[in-house]
């Protein structure tokens, strides 16, 4: 994938204007650092903006859905026909995410990256499909290179299209039933970890389920490996063990870090996506909040390697983009008090030592 778009630089932070936010910061009407991480939200999202007064508003959530070989292996409580079901909810406005989204006031689209029983007579769903799901990553990978590029550029695309309707904060969100063994088998051969470490129950398998998940994992990530795969390289384990809706994500949050998008990055999957660009681009973190960190044991594994700090931990395990919308109103509230709040000067307040 030489020359391709995945080879552009990321866009750099504007380290001036943090400095300079900072500097407000500390003129406001409060003790130095009183509100904690919400001022350093504040100057970090104002230095990605390039802008005195960082802005939350304009919220793009994007939902990818798939569907995964790997579901047949008995590695989930829920069969793979609920992906498309849940396709269907959300679009009909049922879903935790259409919930929080019409909340927050943030557009909501949502992409099928290639599911078993089509959608495409769903309203309101943007068709990217790339087949009926990826295979069964036991016993081959996943899918080729050709439908990794397929679906890291489809990704990407709709980042470009956020970007060009103005998007002041992007959420990738995903459905597809099994993609938590996705999620830990990308993980563990990234972080070079034994999958034992990083599984957990997803939907809710109970323990013994959730061991023959690990050793099921464990098993193909070896299959692949004595296949002459090297397990280090992001965009070979994304073809090994990904799914569509994932290297979606993956393509999504590269572009954002291109273009200069603050990306707000939810739970364990979206976590093992967001890791594969770190790695394709190391610096993409730099474009990033976590918004919480999920239930799901890998998660805290994975964003301690990133050294990334989640904004939450509300014990959420659903995935859907549901923990990044929840942290949004943290965003906003850190804009409006950076933004209105008066300094000592104005509001004749006098200023410690
Ligand atoms: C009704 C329903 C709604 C969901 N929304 C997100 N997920 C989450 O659960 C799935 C991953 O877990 P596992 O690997 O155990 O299948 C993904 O679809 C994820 O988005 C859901 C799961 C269900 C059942
Ligand atoms: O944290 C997540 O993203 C997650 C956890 C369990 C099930 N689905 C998603």
């Amino acid at each position: 994938m030489q020359n391709s778009w995945l080879q552009q630089p990321l866009k750099a932070i504007d380290d001036g204007c943090y400095a300079e936010s900072l500097a407000h910061q500390a003129q406001l009407t409060k003790p130095a650092g009183s509100l904690g991480q919400l001022e350093s939200i504040a100057c970090r999202l104002a230095a990605m903006q390039q802008r005195r007064d960082p802005d939350a508003s304009r919220v793009r959530i994007c939902l990818f859905a798939a569907d995964h070989g790997i579901a047949r292996a008995g590695v989930s409580a829920f069969p793979q026909e609920v992906t498309v079901q849940m396709v269907a909810n959300f679009s009909q406005g049922g879903a935790a995410i259409s919930v929080l989204a019409r909340s927050l006031g943030a557009e909501l689209e949502v992409v099928d990256m290639g599911t078993c029983s089509s959608p495409l007579s769903i309203e309101r769903v943007v068709d990217r499909a790339i087949g009926p799901g990826t295979r069964s990553f036991e016993q081959e990978p996943a899918m080729n290179r050709q439908q990794l590029e397929q679906a890291l550029a489809a990704g990407a695309e709709r980042v470009e299209e956020a970007f060009d309707r103005g998007c002041d904060l992007f959420i990738a969100g995903e459905m597809g039933i099994g993609n938590t063994s996705s999620a830990t088998a990308i993980a563990a051969a990234l972080l070079d970890r034994a999958p034992s470490e990083l599984v957990g129950p997803g939907t809710g398998i109970d323990r013994e389920h959730v061991t023959r998940k690990a050793e099921l994992i464990a098993a193909a990530l070896q299959l692949h490996r004595e296949g002459g795969v090297d397990l280090s390289e992001p965009l070979a384990v994304l073809e090994c063990v990904g799914g569509f809706e994932i290297a979606a994500m993956t393509g999504a949050y590269l572009r954002c870090a291109q273009l200069g998008i603050p990306m707000l990055v939810d739970g364990f999957i979206s976590s093992a996506a967001f890791l594969c660009a770190e790695r394709l681009a190391p610096g993409c973190r730099e474009w990033a909040f976590v918004g919480h960190c999920s239930a799901e044991p890998g998660h805290r594994i994975l964003l301690e390697s990133m050294v990334m700090d989640p904004l939450l931990q509300l014990q959420m395990r659903l995935g859907e983009g549901s923990g990044a919308a929840v942290a949004v109103p943290l965003l906003r509230s850190a804009c409006a008090l950076h933004n209105q709040m008066a300094t000592f000067a104005q509001a004749g307040v006098s200023a410690g030592d």
